[in-house]
């Protein structure tokens, strides 16, 4: 099968009340690995690629590593650009073949995000590509939050509702405490589910995006100080809320740091424990594995998209 964008899978998900993992790659092990958990799963799967790893890995090697992951598994797999921050990074995505692009105009002033996000739909939708745009500012850790913080940078949801009806994107990412990287919360996790239960009320049968949601899995963040690593004090987004926002019409959950430290953990404790070694396969395939075991986690145990595939 070819690339597939994000409609059908959204549709399913919203309707079964879960989420597609949606999973950062930057080379072949790490495509690898996800892919090899979704097709344990039987699970649609999105695989994005961000600006860096566009420029790490090119476009093109990404795109041709996915094809060989679909010739493999006959897997629906949609490729998509992830924060794309101006119209020509989404064109020459589309153009090279991607079935999704987001569009993150998120820093812009409201119209002008509106304006971007509908000419990014515009050029999409004539080739069957599919977007997803952001509006609101991810939580940083700093921001360890009163609510009139939590008011000018979380999503408002009457905004949400015009800027979709406006720009005809089809999907929305949107802020409600989720934060970047591996230290997501000072205190205690929160995540402001009142804000998502309006927002999923306000637009029915729309699916929205859940960025910054990685876990930080305690049993690889350990791993990664036990074997030299200085990552103290990282907290992410525990399972249980992820659970729950997808019954809110979160259809996309997104996911790079878990894949990151799991990587490097596995990593790590080879080239600590085999000082000797020095053959890449003999580290980057449990970097692999690690990655393989955590994804087939997320998808049957949290994201609830196992199956998937088959729909
Ligand atoms: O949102 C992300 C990619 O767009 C990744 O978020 P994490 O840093 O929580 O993995
Ligand atoms: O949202 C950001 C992703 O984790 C991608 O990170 P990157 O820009 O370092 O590739
Ligand atoms: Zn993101
Ligand atoms: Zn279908």
């Amino acid at each position: 099968m070819p690339l597939v964008n994000t409609k059908e899978m959204f549709k399913h998900a919203y309707e079964g009340k879960y989420a597609i993992g949606a999973f950062n790659v930057n080379n072949m092990e790490i495509i690898q690995g996800i892919v090899a958990a979704a097709q344990k799963e039987k699970s649609a799967l999105i695989l994005q690629v961000s600006a860096g790893a566009r420029k790490y890995a090119s476009p093109i090697y990404l795109r041709k590593l996915v094809e060989a992951a679909i010739e493999e598994t006959d897997l629906p797999i949609a490729l998509h650009l992830d924060h794309g921050d101006s119209f020509e990074i989404c064109k020459q995505c589309i153009d090279d073949g991607f079935s999704s692009v987001m569009i993150d105009g998120s820093a812009l002033p409201f119209e002008e995000n509106i304006a971007l996000a509908k000419k990014v739909a515009e050029y999409a939708h004539e080739r069957n590509v599919t977007v997803e745009a952001e509006l609101g500012k991810l939580a940083g850790i700093e921001d360890d939050v009163n609510v009139s913080a939590e008011d000018a940078k979380f999503t408002d949801p009457d905004q949400a509702v015009e800027f979709v009806e406006r720009s005809g994107v089809d999907s929305l990412a949107i802020a409600i405490g989720t934060s970047h990287g591996a230290y997501k919360f000072a205190g205690e996790p929160r995540l402001d589910f009142a804000r998502l239960e309006k927002i999923s009320a306000l637009l029915p049968n729309y699916p929205l995006v859940l960025h910054g949601a990685s876990s930080v899995i305690p049993k690889y963040l350990e791993m990664c100080n036990q074997y030299g690593a200085a990552i103290p004090g990282a907290k992410g987004v525990p399972e249980d809320m992820l659970r729950e926002a997808a019954k809110w019409g979160v259809c996309k959950i997104n996911v790079d740091t878990d894949l990151r430290m799991a990587m490097t953990a596995a990593i790590r404790k080879v080239l600590v424990e085999q000082p000797a070694e020095f053959d890449p396969r003999k580290y980057l395939g449990p970097g692999r594995d690690a990655i393989e075991e955590i994804v087939q986690n997320k998808i049957k145990n949290v994201f609830g998209c196992s199956g998937s595939a088959l729909k």
